[in-house]
């Protein structure tokens, strides 16, 4: 199978200045040299303890930050660079509210998107609707998404970023704040956009979800790799992945 993403020896640093009047500096080793690669139609988990590096890792995969150092490769382009060759081919979903516009309803959010990624308007209507179906949004897809709940917002999220019908699918914990029914129609459509051959990078803490969804995942700490394979690899003599988890996060803090 086709490699797609490709992370060799990544860094990223970020430069924080603390105190008013010394100004002293403070380099924050975010993603401190991670490798990995993530083959075609894989779902693929980025798991790790809260600033383990995951969302930096996420943002310099999706073109919207610079790496330090290292490879970083999407469809076999750099993402620093070559990022507008990209953009079109990929999509992402990250939580809270940003990239909807609270004072459209669901429906022009969607058509927004379309536009910017140039649909053609014959196909852009049917696309829409077939994918407020999918997300179940179709019922208020012409309220405006300020009278949303939510998992409802969220849901508008999801469908966004599959309007360019995207080859890659970035998810920075996609179910936090579904609630179960809303959870599982996530996992349903990330289990479709497997079968029709395209690729899934998610971050979640939720290890049950891990073993469910992952073909493979990289476990990372400290913006290190701790540990990387398939979950009932990782998994290995433990009664469950969580445990696995534990212990090996633990086992690096110790
Ligand atoms: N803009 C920034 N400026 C300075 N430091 C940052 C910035 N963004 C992130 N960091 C730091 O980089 C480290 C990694 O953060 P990151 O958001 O990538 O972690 P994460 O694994 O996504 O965590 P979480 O599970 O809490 O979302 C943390 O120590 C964080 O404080």
């Amino acid at each position: 199978m086709e490699t797609v993403i490709e992370a060799r020896d990544l860094r990223r640093e970020y430069v924080t200045r603390r105190g008013f009047w010394k100004r002293e500096k403070n380099v924050v080793k975010a993603v401190d040299g991670i490798s990995f690669d993530v083959k075609q139609g894989e779902v693929f988990g980025l798991l790790g303890q809260n600033g383990a590096g995951k969302t930096t890792t996420i943002k310099m995969l999706t073109t919207l930050l610079a790496p330090t150092a290292g490879i970083c490769k999407v469809l076999d382009r750099n993402t620093f660079g070559e990022e507008k060759l990209i953009r079109t081919r990929i999509n992402f979903i990250f939580g809270g509210e940003m990239g909807v516009y609270r004072r459209l309803s669901a429906r022009d959010n969607l058509r927004y998107f379309a536009n910017l990624y140039m649909i053609p308007r014959d196909q852009r209507d049917e696309r829409i609707r077939k994918i407020l179906e999918l997300v179940d949004l179709a019922g208020r897809a012409d309220d405006l998404a300020e009278t949303y709940s939510k998992g409802m917002i969220q849901r508008l999220q999801i469908a966004r970023g599959l309007i360019n019908d995207p080859e890659i699918l970035f998810m920075d914990e996609p179910t936090v704040g579904l609630d179960p029914v809303g959870a599982r129609m996530l996992r349903d459509i990330i289990r479709r956009l497997k079968e029709e051959g395209k690729t899934v990078l998610l971050t979640t803490h939720n290890l049950a979800e891990v073993e469910e969804l992952c073909d493979r995942l990289v476990i990372i700490n400290k913006g290190k790799v701790i540990a990387s394979g398939t979950p009932s690899g990782i998994r290995g003599s433990y009664d469950s992945l969580e445990d696995a988890y534990v212990k090996l996060v633990e086992g690096v803090s110790a």
